[in-house]
């Protein structure tokens, strides 16, 4: 329903207040109402002709960049090179204002690294409390969704998949929404132990409606999970699945850049 006129202050008063604040690099993966900007780029033939030592420096300058955004931004890097062919790497930017994130993308296109690079994509979205699977409309599957979690070995892959609806989809009535994802939750609860998953609602500010973010170690449990979300009565709205699907291994920001700079 309706917020009511001191929630709404109450909101801003604490979004304010995480803006001023550092912010805590684990509680931003967890909060509602953050920004998830993710960019896929390549590299330029030409960065390759630049001697060792530039390169060296541009390793460098992207480290820095990260650490004097640190306060305001957490940013997560992965390898994208030989499993696409749009992209080398993608980052992945939260932050609590989207200027934030927007700061660091400039100054990282800035260093003698990000320079040398192109944006393949880019795909904004914004974190939100659950709108169907909650505790009041559906206790039982909102149970289950708690009642196992990721117990395989530390994820090596990331899976991004943009996804947009029909307006079919949207005019439907609230309920009838609900049903669908309850039986879209139905099938996955048995992955809850090898995929962790992340939801960022994008709906009026990227092209999509919805980018899905998932973590593995197992991919042929994600290719499972995959299939019985196409045998699922949800799957004829979707106007866009994946297009691009984006994988990638999860790899520390010094890696992904030392190996694309022909460093390692
Ligand atoms: C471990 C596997 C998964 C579980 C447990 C899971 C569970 C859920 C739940 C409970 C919701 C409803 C959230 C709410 O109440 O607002 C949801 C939404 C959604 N899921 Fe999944 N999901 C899984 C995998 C996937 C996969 C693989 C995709 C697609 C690649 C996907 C796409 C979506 C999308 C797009 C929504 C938002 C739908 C909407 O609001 O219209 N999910 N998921």
């Amino acid at each position: 329903g309706p917020m009511s006129g001191t929630m709404v202050y109450a909101q801003q008063a604490n979004a304010d207040a995480e803006m001023a604040m550092d912010i805590d690099h684990a509680k931003i993966l967890k909060d509602a109402g953050v920004i998830g900007v993710f960019a896929t780029y390549k590299v330029n033939p030409d960065y390759y002709q630049r001697a060792s030592a530039e390169r060296r420096g541009g390793v460098e300058e992207v480290l820095a960049v990260v650490d004097a955004h640190k306060s305001k931004v957490r940013v997560d890097a992965y390898l994208t090179r030989g499993l696409s062919s749009e992209s080398d790497f993608m980052l992945r930017v939260h932050a609590y204002d989207l200027e934030a994130a927007q700061n660091f993308m400039t100054d990282f296109l800035e260093t003698r690294f990000g320079m040398h690079t192109e944006v393949t994509e880019t795909l904004t979205g914004i974190t939100k409390p659950l709108n169907y699977v909650t505790k009041e409309d559906s206790p039982d599957m909102n149970a289950a969704l708690s009642s196992a979690s990721y117990s395989d070995e530390e994820p090596k892959y990331s899976i991004v998949v943009p996804i947009e609806k029909d307006a079919e989809w949207w005019n439907m009535s609230h309920e009838e929404r609900l049903s669908h994802m309850e039986v879209h939750t139905a099938p996955t609860l048995e992955f809850l132990v090898n995929v962790k998953r992340k939801l960022y609602h994008s709906t009026g500010l990227d092209d999509v409606d919805f980018i899905t973010y998932f973590e593995t170690a197992d991919l042929n449990a994600f290719n499972n999970l995959a299939v019985s979300l196409m045998e699922v009565p949800e799957n004829l709205y979707h106007e866009q699945w994946g297009e691009p699907t984006i994988l990638s291994t999860i790899q520390p920001i010094e890696n992904v850049v030392a190996t694309l700079s022909a460093l390692k």
